[in-house]
């Protein structure tokens, strides 16, 4: 799914008007249907409802929401912070059509922890630092424990860049119109946004396919469109052999999980380079998966017969050995331009390493974590930034970066960035960066390219977390029970 910019919706909102033929009074009441549809499937009755309602058409949302609800039998109240003349005419229609029952709240100091707070005081046409008397009404909001559902999105927020230092409201959950926005997706101000749902509205399908945008979000319905059958007369060899060169004295862990992860996806075989004291674990965990051992503790000498294998995925648990650099620069020599996969500590040896750099492939996959990214892309001090940054660095390597974290991006050398829709904070723990980088090696040798098999790797690899997530929970959970559910 595109993700169009905060302009390129109001465009689209437009477009649509104009093309439909509806009226922006309809397309408002449109959207408000679906928000109080959703409501009415997810919230009970039983909880009261206070529109905070802004002089926008975030505002007109939030009164037409009240009023639909008010008709299906919510408790529903609204506050108004502004005067009729300040509001804009969709939203001065809706408050003429709100009927009078609904009790208008004057201050919103009094009101009960029960209430269920729906904000509405500001969507996509925010512009700068918030001003009186939202910015009050905001920090106010902040601090009351009430669970807040914000409309489009949380009040305050920008829709893509600039929220460093922006007050937004914290809501519990986001109804999000459309598309989810660049700004949800991102750590500067993601927090702010709870649970992100996304309500389609029926925009124009021909005018966002028509309009260009670098940034996607994954669906379940894409990740259904890349993926590879399997045939009913094939055999091992047809499915890839992938390589992974991994782990190093008392990190046996790193390379037991990403062989585990690479057996989950679907390739034919697997090997394993190990140092010869650490093959235990793989042995007695994995006997599915062949191994390739090393003489030293850490990676010292290049794997046999590079050319049998399809795929490389190299770092995990690896150490950081002058000789383990010194092998990963005769690897690349000597590799058949494989697809690889640069993972951990040989992220860190590309990242000190001049002629490591010169000498990979293109079209490779990088999984760094922020600490990795920014040894090889340099410090940032906003989101813009750091996007610019790794945008810049996979167009000189032209290779895929996956930046991993809540919403991992994969950034393609053309500057397509896609943002993951899975995934939990139960997944920021020891070893989840090795399963992924297991399983993506295992679907470049399965057959995948490099940009499916990172989106679809680091997509399953979520939805492999959540569903860990949902057996362990989100605090006990670890990065093995991810492999279980791949
Ligand atoms: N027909 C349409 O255009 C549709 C619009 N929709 C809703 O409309 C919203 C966008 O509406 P608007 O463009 O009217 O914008 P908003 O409702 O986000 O608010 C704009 C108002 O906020 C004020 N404002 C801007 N920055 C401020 C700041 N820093 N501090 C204090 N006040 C500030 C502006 O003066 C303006 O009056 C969407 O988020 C969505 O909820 C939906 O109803 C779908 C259809
Ligand atoms: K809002």
């Amino acid at each position: 799914m595109k993700i169009l910019t905060g302009t390129q919706i109001k465009e689209a909102d437009r477009y649509t008007i104009e093309h439909e033929p509806i009226s922006s009074i309809d397309l408002m009441e449109r959207a408000s249907n679906t928000i109080a549809e959703w409501i009415c499937n997810n919230i009970s009755k039983a909880s009261p409802l206070l529109f905070l309602i802004g002089k926008g058409n975030n505002g007109g949302d939030g009164l037409a929401v009240a009023r639909i609800l008010f008709h299906a039998g919510y408790d529903c109240s609204v506050y108004l912070p502004f005067e009729k003349e300040q509001l804009t005419s969709e939203c001065a229609v809706n408050l003429e059509r709100l009927p009078s029952y609904i009790e208008r709240v004057t201050d919103i100091k009094r009101i009960s922890n029960k209430h269920i707070l729906i904000d509405s005081l500001l969507g996509t046409g925010v512009k700068g630092t918030l001003k009186e008397p939202l910015l009050s009404i905001i920090k106010k909001v902040n601090s009351l424990s009430n669970e807040v559902i914000s409309i489009d999105l949380p009040s305050g927020m920008m829709s893509e860049f600039g929220n460093t230092d922006q007050t937004v409201i914290k809501a519990d959950i986001t109804l999000t119109l459309e598309f989810p926005k660049l700004a949800m997706l991102l750590p500067e101000a993601g927090e702010y946004c709870g649970e992100i749902i996304t309500l389609p509205i029926g925009l124009n399908r021909e005018y966002i396919e028509h309009t260009p945008s670098l940034y996607h979000y994954i669906t379940l319905d894409y990740i259904q469109s890349i993926r590879l059958k399997r045939e009913k007369f094939s055999h091992k060899g047809t499915y890839g052999h992938a390589l992974l060169i991994c782990g190093s004295k008392g990190m046996a862990g790193a390379a037991t999980l990403a062989t585990g992860a690479a057996l989950r996806s679907g390739c034919g075989l697997v090997t394993t380079h190990i140092p010869y004291n650490e093959r235990f674990a793989i042995q007695a965990n994995y006997p599915s998966a062949m191994m390739s051992l090393d003489d030293e503790d850490y990676f010292s000498s290049v794997p046999k017969d590079l050319s049998k294998y399809s795929a490389i995925g190299i770092g995990c648990g690896l150490g950081q050995e002058h000789q383990t650099g010194e092998a990963f620069k005769e690897l690349l020599a000597a590799s058949y331009k494989q697809p690889f996969v640069i993972d951990a500590d040989a992220l860190n040896i590309l990242a000190d390493n001049y002629h490591i750099k010169q000498r990979i492939p293109e079209n490779i996959i990088l999984t760094p974590h922020p600490g990795e990214l920014k040894r090889l892309v340099g410090e940032w001090h906003n989101e813009e930034e750091k996007i610019n940054l790794v945008k810049r660095y996979a167009a000189d390597i032209k290779s895929i970066i996956i930046v991993k974290g809540a919403h991992t991006m994969i950034c393609l050398p053309d500057g397509n960035c896609y943002f993951n829709s899975t995934g939990n904070s139960g997944m920021a723990k020891g070893g989840s960066g090795d399963v992924l980088t297991g399983y993506i090696t295992g679907l470049l040798a399965r057959g995948y390219s490099s940009a499916h098999a990172a989106i679809l790797g680091v997509y399953v690899h979520g939805l492999a977390g959540d569903k860990a997530a949902a057996r362990w929970g989100i605090e006990s959970m670890n990065s093995k029970d991810i492999i279980d559910f791949l």
